[in-house]
């Protein structure tokens, strides 16, 4: 990984009902390396300000009732008052999202968050880690076959809310679109 102080700065605003997303989304920053997650409850000026100055925003919300959760969807209507002037075009977009089941329908989530980049003017990166059944090197990574983002399929056992493969894809995740960030700046 990078030098954290060599990575593009990142912002990750993200709404978690019971914590699971929230937990996601540190591994994400985690591989991102320069990282900012943002509570979309709790948004302040800088939070803000992060968001407009970032290369790169991923946005990560939970699958509530097969689409983004209604919370989350407010965020994002809020923060269309920066369609007009374009103001967030250009940059670098990619989403997450967990649920109880291994579907979930969580392609809903994703694709309501790729068309909301879409509309801002954003690039959407999408996930790019193939693994087991067809890499055996890379067992139980991406086991969800999600390419549009990063799936998470949220843990029974609540003193981890993720478990260490999903953490471990959402490492790579952030990597990828730190490097993508780079690339394109
Ligand atoms: C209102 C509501 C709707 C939900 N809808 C779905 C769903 O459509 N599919 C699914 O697999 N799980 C669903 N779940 C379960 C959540 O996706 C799951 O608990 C997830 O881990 C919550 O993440 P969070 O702790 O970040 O809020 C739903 C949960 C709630 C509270």
């Amino acid at each position: 990984m990078k030098d954290p102080q060599t990575n593009p700065p990142i912002a990750i605003p993200v709404f978690s009902g019971s914590g699971h997303t929230t937990r996601l989304a540190q591994a994400v920053a985690q591989g991102a390396g320069n990282a900012r997650v943002i509570d979309i409850q709790q948004m302040t000026d800088a939070d803000w300000h992060a968001l407009d100055a970032a290369p790169a925003i991923i946005f990560g919300t939970p699958t509530y009732m097969g689409s983004s959760a209604a919370r989350y969807d407010a965020f994002l209507e809020e923060a269309s008052d920066r369609w007009p002037a374009q103001l967030w075009a250009d940059k670098i977009a990619g989403g997450f999202t967990v649920a109880t089941f291994p579907s979930g329908d969580k392609l809903s989530t994703l694709m309501r968050l790729a068309v909301y980049a879409a509309q801002m003017g954003m690039i959407w990166v999408g996930q790019a880690e193939i693994g087991a059944p067809v890499d055996p090197e890379k067992p139980d990574i991406n086991s969800a076959g999600s390419w549009l983002g990063l799936s998470a399929t949220s843990s029974r056992d609540k003193s981890l809310l993720i478990e260490a493969p999903d953490m471990e894809t959402a490492r790579r995740f952030g990597k990828r679109i730190s490097m993508a960030a780079s690339r394109w700046f």
